[in-house]
């Protein structure tokens, strides 16, 4: 490190020759009064200097114990599964660490589950208006059972524990420049520290630390917990109603793909006892702004003292120019590609998630400061590729190239493999084998 060397102080050299210390030296005619003043501004000037060396050697301690571990960023477009992966790595080599944090996830997934339930709502609210604004094309073909005085009832019985959900959403997390309505980490764990759990992580894009939260805010999260166990059977009876499912359905609605999705567990997650499982906090979603790096020292004692530094980032489009930073320092990158070729970015619907992940993939293998990077692709969502298989979508329909090729997961995975693998070739400076894996990162312990 040529700045160290520079700025530290020879051990030869004697503090009267030191530059900064020289200039104390004792002036002509020097009064008992100055003299004093002198020594003590040579003291702290001795300080000083003694402190700067001290924290010039922990820096380089601290660089040489980081080239020994493994430097590992994360990337991939927004929702690709990057901090799910991350929760896997904590799960896999720090689990008391990771289970620790247990409490600050129930807040986040009863959210999550709230959060299904408004676009629900949304739906059938968006339904009934469009059916008051058509006339039905035979008397009486609509026999909606969430008709619009039901919705209005259930808005109502719902309507404490939505607004105390928004007031919850400003408390913890950052609203996005996009809008989305999903909940915002402001950059890596700093909302965890306001939960009452100290922040884990190295650095990110937000250093400061957060005030932790008052009583009454508090109190808020937990009348929270109580309104929505008292809502348990509004909201298990609306999501198990096969009305709500044949208008999702039509809707082209499939919540069970969407992030943060738990209503299948309403009953056991709606509860103000309910504690979150390893699987749970793998699948709660909070969309990561900034970055924040982590650093694992492994428990386990087989890989006893393995140091991992894992920076996770946000992989919004907007976001993506602020990686480059991190490029010169990775070792290897896990660059996450979900094969959900029927979904389109929140960002912008006009675009296709896998075209959009295969734009990024090109630009990611032509770029010179990776160019002895090693890079893994993770075709993840193998799970949800295979619900929408089976649910009759027809690849060709999205994405015209793929053909006659047979519509089913082992074809449908090759042929992106195949694409992916040739831009590699193609556009990395120098050779490198190319290697990826299909994952479903929400299978905790898939690592
Ligand atoms: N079904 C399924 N869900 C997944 C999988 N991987 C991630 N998810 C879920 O998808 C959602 C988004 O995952 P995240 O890990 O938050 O995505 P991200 O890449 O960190 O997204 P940003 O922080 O917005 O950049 C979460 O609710 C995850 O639980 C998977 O393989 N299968
Ligand atoms: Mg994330």
């Amino acid at each position: 490190m040529s700045t160290l060397t520079l700025n530290a102080q020879p051990a030869s050299m004697s503090l009267s020759e030191n530059p900064f210390i020289g200039t104390l030296k004792p002036p002509a005619n020097e009064t008992e009064e100055e003299r004093v003043q002198r020594a003590r501004a040579l003291q702290d000037a001795q300080k000083v200097s003694r402190q700067i060396d001290e924290s010039l050697q922990e820096t380089k301690r601290l660089l040489d114990r980081r080239k020994n571990g493994i430097r590992i960023l994360l990337l991939g477009q927004a929702e690709s599964g990057k901090s799910a992966v991350l929760k896997n790595f904590q799960l896999a080599f720090t689990p008391n660490q990771f289970r620790k944090e247990r409490g600050v996830w129930k807040t986040v997934i009863q959210l999550n589950l709230l959060n299904s339930v408004k676009t629900i709502l949304n739906v059938l609210t968006d339904n009934i208006d469009a059916q008051l604004n058509t006339p039905p094309p035979s008397p009486g073909s609509y026999s909606n059972s969430y008709n619009s005085s039901k919705i209005r009832r259930l808005h109502l019985g719902l309507s404490p524990l939505l607004s105390m959900e928004t007031s919850l959403n400003k408390m913890l997390f950052t609203e996005t420049s996009s809008g989305s309505p999903e909940i915002s980490l402001p950059a890596g764990s700093k909302w965890k520290s306001k939960l009452g759990f100290p922040s884990v992580s190295r650095k990110s894009s937000d250093d400061e630390e957060p005030d932790r939260l008052t009583n009454s805010q508090n109190a808020l999260i937990s009348t929270f917990s109580k309104l929505l166990e008292a809502s348990k059977e509004d909201i298990s009876s609306l999501w198990k109603d096969e009305e709500v499912q044949r208008t999702l359905e039509e809707r082209e609605i499939h919540l069970r793909d969407r992030p943060g999705f738990f209503l299948d567990d309403v009953d056991r997650i709606a509860s103000s006892h309910y504690q979150p499982t390893d699987s749970d906090i793998v699948r709660g979603r909070v969309r990561t702004v900034g970055f924040e790096e982590y650093h694992l020292v492994s428990e386990s004692a087989a890989m006893k003292g393995s140091e991992f530094y894992i920076t996770d980032v946000s992989g919004m489009r907007s976001s993506r120019s602020s990686w480059v930073p991190f490029f010169d320092d990775a070792q290897a990158i896990l660059f996450l590609v979900p094969l959900v070729f029927n979904q389109m970015l929140d960002e912008d619907p006009r675009v296709n998630r896998v075209e959009d992940s295969l734009t990024l993939w090109k630009e990611i293998c032509a770029n010179v400061l990776l160019a002895n990077c090693n890079i893994i692709v993770f075709f993840n969502k193998m799970d949800i590729l295979r619900r929408i298989l089976a649910s009759g979508a027809q690849v060709r329909k999205y994405v015209p190239s793929y053909g006659d090729t047979p519509n089913e997961t082992a074809s449908v995975a090759k042929y992106f493999k195949d694409r992916f693998k040739a831009y590699h070739k193609k556009l990395s400076p120098k050779p490198r084998t190319f290697i990826s894996h299909e994952t479903s990162a929400i299978v905790s312990g898939f690592l």
